[in-house]
């Protein structure tokens, strides 16, 4: 496989988290995947068949009182139809998350996306960095500045606008698109 098709299925409240989505997007176009961004919101019949159709499926969320939100578990819920045909089973999937306080409980919020994941049969993609920002040398410009393993964390306070999630939380997002986009040509079946 030299192109592999990923979709990123993700809920933002109020943009923050559509930043992550986009620079998700940014990374695995750039490793030569096909991209599709999906509001889990808004979901559409044509959008379910373009997850139905990737090879990963990247999935996003704020945390909301220490877990996804409401609208992305909808959407989980929603993927039970999928569920009972094994559907989704084999694909790759990964995910990112981003709150208010620097831990503010993501940790949850990537957990219950691998279970998720797994309920699905699906393998998960780690995020594959060591964690940054955590030295007397290291900067919280550091890639994975919140020293995260599950996935790509962000932070970004509660009273600044989209414009404001943090420069190294928006790379550690495009690492992880890429990533994925890389595993998923890996992990290809032979031609
Ligand atoms: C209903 C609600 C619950 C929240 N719960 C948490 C939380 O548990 N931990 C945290 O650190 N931030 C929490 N926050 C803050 C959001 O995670 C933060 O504002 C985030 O940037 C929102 O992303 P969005 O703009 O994509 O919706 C909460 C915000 C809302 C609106």
């Amino acid at each position: 496989m030299t192109n592999p098709v990923i979709s990123i299925a993700f809920h933002s409240g109020y943009g923050h988290t559509a930043v992550l989505a986009e620079a998700v997007r940014t990374g695995a176009a750039e490793a030569g995947a096909t991209v599709h961004l999906i509001p889990v919101d808004t979901i559409t019949d044509e959008q379910w068949a373009l997850l139905d159709a990737s090879d990963a499926i990247v999935f996003g969320s704020p945390t909301y009182m220490g877990t996804a939100s409401a609208a992305f578990h909808a959407f989980a819920e929603a993927s039970s139809k999928r569920w009972f045909g094994s559907e989704w089973k084999d694909k790759l999937a990964a995910g990112f998350t981003n709150s208010g306080s620097k831990s503010g409980d993501k940790l949850n919020t990537l957990q219950f996306f691998t279970v998720l994941a797994a309920q699905h049969g699906m393998h998960w993609v780690n995020l594959g960095l060591l964690p940054g920002w955590n030295s007397s040398e290291a900067s919280e410009h550091d890639l994975n500045r919140l020293g995260f393993f599950l996935g790509a964390a962000a932070q970004t306070n509660v009273d600044e606008g989209p414009d404001a999630v943090h420069k190294a939380d928006v790379a550690t997002a495009e690492h992880l698109g890429r990533r994925v986009a890389e595993t998923a040509k890996r992990f290809a079946p032979a031609a």
